[in-house]
Parts: structure tokens; sequence; C-alpha cells
């Protein structure tokens, strides 16, 4: 039984992780609507990371709850939270650079093939289908992110704005329910970082993806979330919309008011 709300995709209940001696997640809940894209912000260190972790099973909290439509995630393996619909990007590209953009977005429907190299022998029907929809899976997600130029090219070769949108269309490719963005515009330059916001509203508004994003360009945050939550060692401070969280002292003094002088950057 579950006494979710119907319309959190995510509930996180007082979730905290400490590593011997340093609490990274101090009693953090929150929940995420469907089709919400909510921030997670604050200074480095503050437990941005550490929440992703344990939302995709790499860390198991000590305390908490992580219910996904209501079922619990905690304790279970990463790939099986995958399976259940949680996607991630990560900070640093992880992508297999000599494989192409198709081949890449192909291990995205990892979760997707039922039939192996020996079942595919065995029905070869079923497999085949299956296979031809797979296909036609990553095919969407190309169009989706206009990937066609590079379809068949190493993603090695590719700008670094191109290859952060690749890493976009893999967890695409799995058909998320929800999707964990790991500061998906770090480094990027001006034009990419506008390309990868627009992506990231077309998931939300057309998709109807539901999205956690850490990020630390404000900017970027306050203009895509409809909700923010700003944590500082471990403990969220504030959870509202961009204008609550940016008016209040406690953040301003904590986060964005440092933030403004070395994380804003030259405009
Ligand atoms: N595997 C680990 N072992 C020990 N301590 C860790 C581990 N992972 C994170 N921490 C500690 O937990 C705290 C939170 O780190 P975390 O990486 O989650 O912060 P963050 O907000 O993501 O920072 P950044 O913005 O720099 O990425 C830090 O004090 C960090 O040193």
């Amino acid at each position: 039984m579950s006494l979710a709300n119907e319309g959190n995709v995510l509930e996180v209940e007082d979730v905290t992780l400490a590593f011997d001696g340093v609490t990274a997640v101090d009693g953090v809940s929150f929940h995420v609507a469907a089709g919400e894209l909510f921030a997670i912000i604050g200074p480095n260190g503050a437990g941005k990371t550490s929440i992703f972790n344990v939302l995709s099973g790499v860390y198991r909290p000590q305390r908490g709850s992580v219910r996904f439509r209501g079922e619990e995630v905690l304790g279970r393996r990463p790939h099986r939270i995958a399976a259940m619909g949680i996607a991630r990007t990560f900070q640093n590209i992880e992508l297999f650079a000599h494989l192409t953009v198709v081949e890449n977005l192909m291990l995205g429907r990892h979760n997707h093939m039922r039939y192996g190299a020996l079942a595919a022998f065995a029905w070869v029907g079923r497999a085949r289908r299956e296979e031809l929809a797979n296909r036609a899976a990553v095919e969407e997600v190309i169009d989706f992110l206009e990937l066609e130029q590079w379809r068949r090219l190493p993603v090695g070769l590719l700008p670094y704005g191109v290859q952060k949108r690749v890493e976009l269309g893999r967890a695409l490719a799995m058909e998320p329910k929800v999707l964990l963005l790991d500061e998906p515009v770090a480094g990027m330059n001006v034009e990419e970082t506008e390309d990868m916001a627009r992506f990231v509203l077309d998931v939300r508004d057309e998709l109807g993806i539901a999205m956690i994003m850490v990020e630390h360009d404000m900017g970027l945050v306050m203009d895509l979330a409809d909700r923010v939550m700003v944590l500082d060692f471990g403990k969220p401070i504030r959870t509202g919309t961009p204008a609550e969280v940016q008016r209040d002292p406690d953040v301003v003094r904590a986060y964005l008011g440092e933030a403004h002088q070395s994380v804003g950057g030259p405009a």
C-alpha cells in the first residue's frame, strides 16, 4: 500500500547519509511532482551529489526513505532503480568515447532488452521486433535532440557541448519517469548553455519527464526551475519558487551572495 500523493513522482523523506564523521546529507525531505523541474543548489560540499547517489542507489543512507511512484527505492541496486525509471547524467561525461552516438544511445536501451543472443537465436521474430523497437526509440531521441549530423561519429570526436547532449540522450533513451541532471551545463560556453537549456525545457514540456537538476549556473537555475531547494552543510535551508528562494535572506547569506561573486562568472 502506498500513501504517496498521486501528483508526486518522487518523495524523499528525512534522508540522512554520513561518511565516518561527515554528515553529507542531513535530514533531507522533498518531493518532485510529475513533470516538474526541481533544482538543488548549494555551495561546494553541500551534499548535492550525495543526494543523487542516494536516489540512484550508489549510496545507502543510514536513515530515511525515497519513494518512486509510491514504491521504496532504498536498498535496490543502481540498475534496478534505473529500470524502475530513474535515469541520470553525470557531472563528468560518462560515455564510451570510441563508440558512435547511435551505439551509445543503444546502450541506454539496455534496460528494455529482454532477449540476449541465445534468446535471439531461439525466438528470432520477437528478438528482431525488439531490436527494431529499440532502434526506433533511439531514432526518436536523435531527432528530439537534433543529433542527426553526428550519429555515426565516435562520441570522443564531438564538441564538448554535443557530448553532454548525447549523455542526455542516453538517459532519455531509457524512457525515464525521473531524470537526474548533474551539472548539465558545467564547462559549456554561452551558446552550448543556451542549447542545453532549450533541450531541458523541451524534455519537461514536450516529454513531460520530471527532472532534478544540480547546477551551479544560477542564471540557468532561476530561469528554468519550477522549484529550488537550497542546501547548506547537508541541510535544506529553503525550498520554493526561484523568486521565493532568491529573496530569502538566509539563502542570500549562505549561498547566493557568495555565488553572485564567485560562481556567477562573466555574463
Ligand atoms: N564517498 C565519500 N566519502 C567520504 N566523504 C564524502 C564522500 N562523498 C561525499 N563526501 C563528503 O560529503 C559532503 C558532501 O559532498 P557532495 O559531493 O555531495 O557535495 P556537493 O554539494 O555535490 O559538492 P559539489 O558542488 O562540489 O559537487 C562533503 O563534505 C564531501 O567531502
